[in-house]
């Protein structure tokens, strides 16, 4: 981590194939915020957040997320990088065939731990936080969207990151779920861990306001205001 950033960019391009999709970003987040990102369809958001994940190519220009270079990051480094990272994306969603706990348990066994004991309190834990231990022998199916959504993000907290990254976490809920899903979203950048949050819902970023950056005609614009 370069001080207190866990986002930092410099005059970075970035490509899709050989299309160029964003221009000399410059952008930096500070451990704990949380941040908004807007833009139209197809403006680059998600380019931009693969950038921070390690998926696409910095060209030009220097990155770091959460203290990894991305410019040099190497394929057997990206594994590491999304340890720090918590991903909360619409197509990361949670296995059907198990449980709760077993789902959680299956992506804390993927990075690593062994002890049963500390898996076993990890799972409590993250439940806690979302609020949903009681849920923990339940199948996805026999739960909400929302509440889905909520073991989502404690899924994300499993390995304390310093980030979650989240693409339209509330794209398929209703405005009360989704008003509940962003207030826990912002405890849990008050507790430290930042947040970058894609969406399109203006509702939200009236109601709950904060910092909003824009992708747009290959830019990305820093304070906005809508
Ligand atoms: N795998 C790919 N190969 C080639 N071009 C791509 C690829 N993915 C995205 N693009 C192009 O890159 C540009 C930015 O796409 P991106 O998905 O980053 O936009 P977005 O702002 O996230 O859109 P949305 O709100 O629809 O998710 C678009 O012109 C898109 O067509």
């Amino acid at each position: 981590m370069i001080g207190n950033s866990v986002i930092e960019l410099n005059s970075v391009d970035i490509f899709q194939q050989k299309h160029l999709v964003l221009s000399g970003v410059n952008l930096q987040v500070s451990r704990g915020e949380f941040v908004y990102l807007i833009g139209q369809t197809g403006s680059g958001k998600s380019s931009l957040l693969k950038v921070m994940y390690g998926e696409l190519h910095i060209a030009n220009g220097e990155g770091h997320a959460v203290g990894f270079p991305l410019k040099t990051l190497k394929e057997n480094e990206v594994p590491f990088l999304r340890r720090k990272l918590g991903i909360v994306f619409q197509d990361f969603q949670l296995l059907t065939d198990r449980t709760i706990e077993e789902n959680l348990r299956f992506v804390l066994k993927a990075t690593g731990w062994k002890d049963k004991n500390l898996i076993d309190e990890r799972i409590k834990d993250v439940l806690d936080k979302v609020g949903l231990r009681s849920k923990i022998k339940k199948m996805p199916h026999e739960i909400s969207g929302g509440e889905q959504q909520r073991i989502v993000i404690a899924r994300a907290l499993l390995n304390d990151p310093e980030l979650i990254l989240a693409d339209e976490p509330t794209g398929n809920l209703d405005p009360e779920t989704s008003e509940e899903i962003i207030i826990l979203l912002r405890q849990i950048s008050q507790s430290g861990t930042a947040v970058i949050m894609a969406t399109h819902d203006y509702h939200i970023i009236r109601t709950f306001p904060s910092r909003i950056i824009k992708c747009e005609n290959g830019k990305v614009l820093d304070n906005i205001t809508v």
